[in-house]
């Protein structure tokens, strides 16, 4: 599956509601057994939850919105397919989450790609679902320096930290990531999927229990007069950057 939403391959209602109708319809095909996610856009895999979808909105929009980034992440976690990130691009935030929800990273080795969970930056809180699926990556401690400081890592160092199992040239990274996808669809499914479901239940039923509590979490938090600021100066931030 290619990512295809120019200019950065930010995660906005529509991007995420297509997202998830794609990976149903994968899920429910019995001959496709695996996915590998990557992008159709020239260095960013993707530039995470479109920030403009957290600004200046209604109520309503906010829930909308959150309960189609828990969608996403709800089904890539507890996907029965071997899903598979090849990295070839940026991938800050909500993109370094999707990442982090596959079974396998494989990042371009180019130093000037990043991926990190970088809220902090922003003046927002990574949720404790995007903060659970980064500890069961890369451990406690790195996780807790990562989201403290919203690191946003290097290719080389991201691979140094764990957060992608591999580091490959750009030009390999589709060869590369099939041979992972053939290594592990080498397993017979029923045993991988029961272990995978093992490894990712508490996690999963965490945010199945709070789902409802988790959206009202995020509209209080994101209405605040002091987010939507500084959400508007990050934005001003980027566009500036460009001048
Ligand atoms: C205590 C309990 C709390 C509970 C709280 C609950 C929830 C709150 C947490 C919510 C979680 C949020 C997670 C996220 O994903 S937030 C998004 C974070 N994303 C970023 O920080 C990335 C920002 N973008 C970049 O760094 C760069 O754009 C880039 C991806 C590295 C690409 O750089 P470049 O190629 O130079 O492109 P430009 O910077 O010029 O961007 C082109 C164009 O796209 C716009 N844009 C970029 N990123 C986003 C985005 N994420 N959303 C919307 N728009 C984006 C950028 O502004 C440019 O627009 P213009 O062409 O119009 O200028």
């Amino acid at each position: 599956m290619k990512f295809k939403s120019p200019p950065v391959n930010s995660l906005s209602l529509d991007f995420l509601t297509e997202f998830c109708i794609s990976l149903e319809k994968l899920e429910n095909d019995r001959a496709c057994r695996g996915v590998i996610l990557t992008s159709a856009v020239p260095k960013i895999f993707s530039s995470g939850l479109d920030i403009t979808e957290m600004c200046g909105k209604s109520t309503e929009h906010y829930a909308e919105f959150w309960r189609a980034v828990q969608e996403m992440w709800l089904r890539l976690y507890s996907s029965n397919m071997v899903t598979v990130a090849a990295v070839n691009g940026s991938s800050p935030a909500g993109g370094c989450l999707i990442a982090l929800t596959c079974d396998y990273r494989i990042m371009a080795e180019n130093p000037k790609f990043s991926i990190g969970l970088n809220e902090a930056q922003l003046g927002i809180v990574a949720p404790f679902w995007f903060k659970d699926t980064f500890v069961n990556v890369v451990g406690h401690r790195v996780a807790e320096r990562s989201l403290q400081l919203g690191s946003l890592h290097s290719a080389p160092e991201a691979h140094r930290i764990g957060l992608v199992d591999e580091l490959v040239p750009e030009e390999k990274l589709k060869d590369r990531a099939t041979a992972v996808m053939q290594q592990w669809l080498a397993l017979p499914d029923h045993a991988r999927q029961l272990t995978k479901t093992m490894m990712r239940k508490a996690v999963l039923d965490r945010l199945v229990a709070h789902r409802e509590e988790d959206v009202q979490n995020f509209i209080s938090f994101i209405s605040k007069e002091s987010i939507q600021k500084s959400l508007r100066m990050y934005m001003e931030m980027l566009k500036k950057k460009k001048s």
